[in-house]
């Protein structure tokens, strides 16, 4: 590359200012969005968690996901039926992946003033047949989790691969008012007390990695 195509490259690419900006823009006007999120991670390591979640997931290490809170957390395979593996930031691409996760939630905080003080963040897949059913992420009033990010990791995803994200409207939860494709680097992000949200059958196994800004500080344990 010569230097004029190099200068050209470094103009042209997104500042990460820029994108957080288009996230909190999305946020406080619609509740939710759904943005690339290539430029903002890079393609080096979006291609290491793909190859990462497709390890664990070869080598049996993630478990079924359950649903509720505390004691009451059970099994409901008729809701959902991903299995998920929590981030710990023990690999290389882990740790990077946090710092962004950090820096996204420093970047809503200065924005919108949300008050984000950590997150939590899995591994998810869905094997063919696998779905979760219409849901919302947090509780009215607990201030628990408050922003959702799932950022996808499936290269050529097609229209008949289904696991579509299905986005509702906050007001009238029977609108669908988002369809959101899980290719490789794409990110939905919404408030997750307010969207109702669905992941409809996926046809093909589907990779992603959820993660929750909340708004408390005691770490969830993680036990599961
Ligand atoms: O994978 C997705 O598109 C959404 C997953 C989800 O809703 C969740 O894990 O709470
Ligand atoms: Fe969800």
């Amino acid at each position: 590359m010569g230097m004029n195509a190099l200068a050209q490259h470094l103009v042209a690419a997104p500042s990460s200012e820029d994108w957080l900006d288009v996230l909190a823009d999305g946020l406080s006007e619609y509740g939710w969005l759904s943005v690339d999120a290539r430029g903002f991670l890079g393609e080096r390591l979006l291609a290491t968690l793909c190859e990462e979640i497709r390890d664990l997931d070869r080598n049996d290490e993630l478990r079924a996901a359950r649903i509720g809170r505390g004691q009451d957390k059970t099994r409901d395979r008729s809701v959902r039926r991903d299995k998920i593996a929590w981030l710990q930031g023990e690999t290389g691409a882990q740790a990077e992946l946090c710092n962004a996760f950090e820096a996204i939630r420093t970047g809503l905080n200065q924005r919108l003033f949300l008050g984000l003080k950590r997150f939590e963040a899995h591994y998810a897949t869905y094997h063919p047949g696998d779905f979760y059913r219409k849901h919302v992420d947090s509780f009215r009033g607990r201030a628990s989790r408050v922003v959702s990010v799932v950022l996808y990791l499936n290269q050529h995803w097609q229209e008949t691969d289904g696991g579509v994200l299905q986005v509702f409207n906050r007001d009238s939860d029977q609108e669908i008012c988002g369809r959101v494709a899980p290719e490789l680097g794409r990110m939905a992000v919404f408030m997750s007390e307010e969207i109702p949200h669905e992941v409809l059958p996926a046809n093909r196994t589907r990779y992603s990695v959820a993660c929750w800004f909340r708004q408390d500080e005691i770490p969830l344990p993680l036990s599961l």
